[in-house]
């Protein structure tokens, strides 16, 4: 042990969850333990563990750690100071154990987005109501630490926007479909296979997990109550191979992209897939990586990247949380006390922009002119408009339209429109320029 570490007291960690993330913890402190205790100025120890199956091999030895059955008991335990939860899911243990760590007073730090996303207030304001913090790096962005960024890199700012690519299983089947030219199911399949997928995958592909993200941002960059349900959710699963190379064709990349503004109209919380220009760094991030975009009113644009999951990068998220609190760094969970976050108005209808429209066209007279009727009565205007040959099908006309800015809800009025003029072979697909 360094000198100058014993003279205060260890900080006793209780982890829950011995999986990927959960190992990543352990191993830190079992092979960092000297430089962990350095930079704290105490030793940071595991004291006890709680997971499903306590027979697993784990790959490192977690015999010198009492075990618990129940985490909600090893929450309790009293020579545990800080309750690690590493177990995942928005309710049932997670919550349990979380909640009853806080009532006792015991610091929290976790990882888990879908608990947050759902129960962050009140767990917020459990904690800070009996004087225990509750920290949440790791379960934005993985390794990126955007948290610490927006709370204190920024704290003189007024946060504008906050963007970003936040789910990696994403990016990862939409820059594969383009390198690749496989289509989406196959991709899907190879992340099953590389293990890339949340238990339910639907909360990977369906924009969920990216969406309980963008709501702790939210909160965090404007103060307000974390609101999940009031975020505008679109998955990728309708992203064709052709959508991508018509956007590659016309200098984009498509993104499944979060959005938050405070806008003079409320807040707008968006994640749904967009068109990027292919040169900005959001249009060039490859692979599983994350990227967030923080826009403040004195710092300007900053842009973190890194990695969003997996072992190391996560775990490392999850030590930045460890160690404020060995060090008696004791900030509030969203940046400023629980009980001054303002319900927001959320704002449904998004800021108009650009509009990129694929559509199906039955090949005959006078389709063309029912579809821009159908999108000049909804008052969208056309920008740009492409008519692509298809040479194996000869009853098919894809058409690609760019309109100019336009509300959400117009541009639906016209999707409308279409479908009821019986000239559309399949439902137009509508995604969103976005300016970065
Ligand atoms: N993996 C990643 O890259 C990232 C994960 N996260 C978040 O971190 C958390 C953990 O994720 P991850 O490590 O990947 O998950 P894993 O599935 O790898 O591990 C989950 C662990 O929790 C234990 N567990 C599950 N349910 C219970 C229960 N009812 N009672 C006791 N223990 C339970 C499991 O036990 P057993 O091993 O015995 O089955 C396992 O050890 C989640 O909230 C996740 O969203 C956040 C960012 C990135
Ligand atoms: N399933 C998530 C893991 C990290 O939260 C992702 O793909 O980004």
């Amino acid at each position: 042990m360094p000198a100058n570490t014993h003279a205060k007291a260890p900080l006793r960690l209780g982890i829950a969850g011995l999986g990927t993330v959960g190992m990543g913890v352990i191993k830190i402190v079992q092979e960092k333990a000297d430089l962990l205790a350095l930079r704290a100025g105490r030793p940071v120890e595991i004291v006890a563990v709680s997971a499903r199956s306590k027979g697993k091999d784990r790959g490192y030895d977690i015999s010198g750690y009492a075990w618990e059955d129940d985490p909600v008991k090893l929450a309790q335990r009293d020579d545990v100071d800080v309750f690690v939860e590493l177990m995942g899911g928005s309710d049932g243990p997670a919550k349990a154990a979380t909640q009853a760590a806080l009532e006792l007073g015991k610091d929290v730090v976790t990882a888990n987005k879908a608990l947050l996303a759902h129960h962050g207030q009140a767990l917020a304001e459990t904690a800070e109501s009996h004087g225990a913090v509750l920290r949440f790096e790791a379960a934005v962005a993985g390794g990126i630490p955007v948290m610490k960024a927006l709370t204190e890199g920024l704290a003189g700012n007024g946060i504008t926007r906050v963007i970003g690519v936040m789910n990696g299983t994403c990016n990862y089947i939409l820059t594969r479909m383009e390198a690749t030219g496989q289509g989406y199911n196959a991709l899907f399949d190879e992340c099953a296979r590389l293990g890339y997928l949340e238990a339910d995958p639907q909360l990977d592909v369906g924009g969920i997990d990216a969406g309980h993200k963008l709501s702790l941002l939210a909160s965090v960059a404007f103060g307000t109550k974390v609101n999940f349900d009031a975020v505008e959710l679109e998955g990728i699963e309708r992203i064709t191979n052709q959508d991508i190379a018509h956007a590659a064709d016309m200098g984009y990349k498509i993104k499944l992209l979060g959005v938050t503004q405070m806008t003079d109209r409320g807040l707008e919380q968006r994640m749904t897939p967009c068109l990027v220009p292919d040169t900005s760094p959001l249009g060039q991030l490859d692979g599983g990586t994350n990227m967030v975009v923080l826009e403040g009113d004195e710092v300007g644009q900053i842009v973190l990247r890194g990695a969003g999951a997996g072992m190391g990068p996560t775990a490392s998220a999850v030590m930045s949380d460890i160690m404020d609190i060995a060090r008696d760094i004791r900030l509030t969970t969203f940046g400023q006390p629980a009980n001054t976050l303002i319900a927001a108005t959320p704002v449904m209808d998004a800021t108009p922009a650009p509009y990129y429209l694929r559509l199906e066209l039955i090949d005959k007279p006078g389709v063309l002119a029912k579809v821009t009727s159908a999108l000049g009565d909804a008052g969208v205007s056309i920008d740009r408009m492409r008519q692509y040959g298809q040479d194996d099908d000869a009853d098919v006309a894809p058409v690609l339209i760019v309109t100019d800015p336009a509300p959400r809800a117009a541009l639906d009025e016209a999707i409308e429109a279409m479908v009821g003029t019986d000239v559309l072979i399949s439902p137009p697909v509508a995604i969103r320029i976005e300016k970065v």
